[in-house]
């Protein structure tokens, strides 16, 4: 046998006769010395190994961060997404967003654009606007929707994506539930937090001056979850009349509460950390109205509960209330309605007659003398309209699992209707109760609405009403002065506590530009709308009286 070229002539020797055979026709076809092969694979094998080394542990190693639809961060993302890198009409899977959902803002834009461009006045009543128009000639804006866009921010390149999650069995959802991924080349985290903290950032001033409310609404499977519901302008607490002392009471009772000093206090004091609420009056009077005020004040969202919801239950309730965010308010709107009470063996609470107003309560009778009134019908409705019990409700509103610094506001129509285990210290820790306007209040609401446009009211803190004066001193004052003539003699046309300012202030709307008119023509009205509801309680009256028969 002939050597092989690179293998010692000994080394042939030993190789069985089949290797050296395919050793040399390799190298007779090849042409190349095997022995060279496989140096160079092994060389090939090394830098590969190297190479991924290299790869997994500098170039791809990419960090991802997910963010959850009912995470703020989301809200927060998406807006600054669609601000910044819609401008550079980077993204190529949009979301757009018609006109129903537009501002005012977007409206007045379209109605410019259908008046050429001129600046708007107010309503002309020979020129009827038809909205779906303005809806045709509004703008259209653009949301990020299931799509990928890399961007680079502060040196860093970033990959976005919005992916939409359909329901599972298992994790039942929405129809589509979104959420967003952000990568990151490296190994590092901080380029993916110093864009979640500017995204914050921006996305707080520009909503500082609204209130968000996210409601408790059954999806397709029938399941509640919060859902953010709408953002809207934050209502100033100048123009909600009510009480100025109880005003005060209240901004300063809640000041202090929010205060972290104060959670501190709670919890070395092992006294849970949660602050309650009642807000009573008839329908219209302002409550709902005040809980939005407040809402503005402190920067809170509002979480809205009702009882009623047909898929309401107690583990629902438990979970809802366990899943607000720390600082918020939670609104029971009309705990009346749901009729909760306890079981008919334990004993009822007994009638008080003292009237109250923002009082604070520290006992509870104190709680029951002042919601229960002289006239006080049958307490408590035995027949539940929820499938709530009392005792699942106020194990959802303290129990171990409701979430701390939260603070619960519950309306209600009629106090008197309510369980004393629902109002008692620690549950109801303030009661305020809105009463029909006085002669101040309908002067109140009367300046409110003829308010001069150049005026413009802000509350800049808490406890502190400003008016900002855009007009020199001397140009308001007359105006000012003939508007205050005329409240006057608006209040003094309408009898004291006999409307709520809901309704008053609907007769006013109907004579939004015209308070001379509205002047005129309020003690016919007062006497009317009088006329009306003493008829119809009448008919009232007559019908439950046949109904008994
Ligand atoms: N005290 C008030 N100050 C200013 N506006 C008020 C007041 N009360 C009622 N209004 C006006 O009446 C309308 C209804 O008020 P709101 O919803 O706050 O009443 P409510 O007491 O919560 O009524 P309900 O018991 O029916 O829920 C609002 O548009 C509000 O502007």
């Amino acid at each position: 046998m002939s050597s092989l070229p690179g293998i010692p002539r000994e080394a042939s020797k030993l190789l069985k006769p089949g290797y050296a055979q395919a050793l040399g026709f390799l190298q007779n076809t090849v042409g190349v010395d095997p022995l060279t092969l496989v140096n160079a694979g092994l060389v090939l094998a090394g830098l590969f190994t190297f190479l991924r080394y290299v790869f997994t542990r500098i170039v791809v190693l990419w960090v991802t961060v997910r963010i959850n639809e009912d995470d703020q961060l989301y809200q927060s993302l998406m807006r600054w997404m669609a601000d910044h890198q819609f401008m550079n009409r980077q993204f190529r899977s949009v979301k757009a967003v018609s006109a129903s959902k537009s501002s005012w803002e977007d409206e007045e834009e379209a109605l410019k654009s259908m008046i050429g461009n001129k600046s708007l006045s107010g309503p002309d009543p020979n020129n009827l606007i038809s909205y779906r128009t303005i809806v045709g000639r509004s703008p259209i804006t653009f949301q990020p929707f299931q799509g990928r866009h890399l961007f680079r921010r502060h040196r860093s390149w970033i990959l976005f994506q919005h992916k939409v999650r359909e329901g599972h069995e298992l994790v039942p959802l929405d129809k589509e539930q979104g959420f967003i991924q952000l990568q990151c080349l490296g190994s590092s985290f901080a380029p993916i937090q110093r864009l979640l903290e500017e995204a914050q950032l921006y996305h707080l001033e520009k909503t500082k001056a609204t209130t968000t409310v996210h409601r408790a609404i059954s999806n397709v499977r029938d399941m509640i979850r919060w859902t953010r519901f709408s953002a809207r302008p934050s209502r100033d607490m100048s123009t909600v009349i009510f009480d100025k002392h109880a005003k005060q009471e209240l901004l300063q009772d809640i000041n202090e509460y929010l205060h972290p000093h104060t959670r501190r206090w709670y919890a070395n004091h092992g006294i849970p950390y949660r602050r309650g609420y009642l807000f009573s009056g008839a329908p219209g009077t302002g409550k709902t109205s005040l809980t939005s005020a407040l809402a503005g004040i402190f920067g809170l969202d509002i979480y809205v509960l009702s009882l009623l919801d047909p898929n309401m239950n107690e583990s629902a309730l438990m979970r809802l209330m366990s899943e607000v965010p720390a600082r918020c308010i939670v609104l029971l709107e009309d705990i009346d309605a749901a009729g909760l009470t306890r079981p008919a063996s334990e004993p009822r609470p007994v009638r008080h007659g003292r009237k109250y107003r923002g009082e604070k309560l520290s006992t509870e009778s104190d709680v029951l003398s002042m919601i229960q009134g002289p006239d006080r019908g049958i307490l408590g409705n035995d027949s539940a309209a929820t499938s709530v019990s009392l005792s699942g409700l106020l194990n959802a509103i303290d129990g171990v699992s409701s979430q701390e610094g939260r603070i619960l506001v519950m309306t209600t129509n009629s106090p008197e209707s309510l369980d004393k285990a629902l109002i008692r210290p620690g549950r109801v820790d303030l009661h305020i109760a809105f009463e029909l306007p006085t002669k101040v209040d309908m002067r109140e609401l009367f300046m409110a609405m003829y308010r001069d446009d150049t005026l413009s009211v802000a509350t800049t803190q808490a406890n502190e009403i400003a008016i900002i004066k855009s007009k020199e001193q001397e140009e308001i004052t007359k105006p000012t002065h003939d508007l205050e003539s005329l409240a006057m003699k608006f209040a003094d046309s309408i009898p004291e506590r006999k409307f709520s300012l809901a309704a008053l202030q609907g007769f006013l709307l109907s004579y939004k530009r015209d308070p001379k008119q509205a002047c005129e023509n309020a003690a016919e009205w007062a006497q009317n709308t009088l006329m009306k509801m003493a008829e119809e309680k009448e008919d009232k009256q007559e019908r439950q009286g046949k109904l008994t028969e």
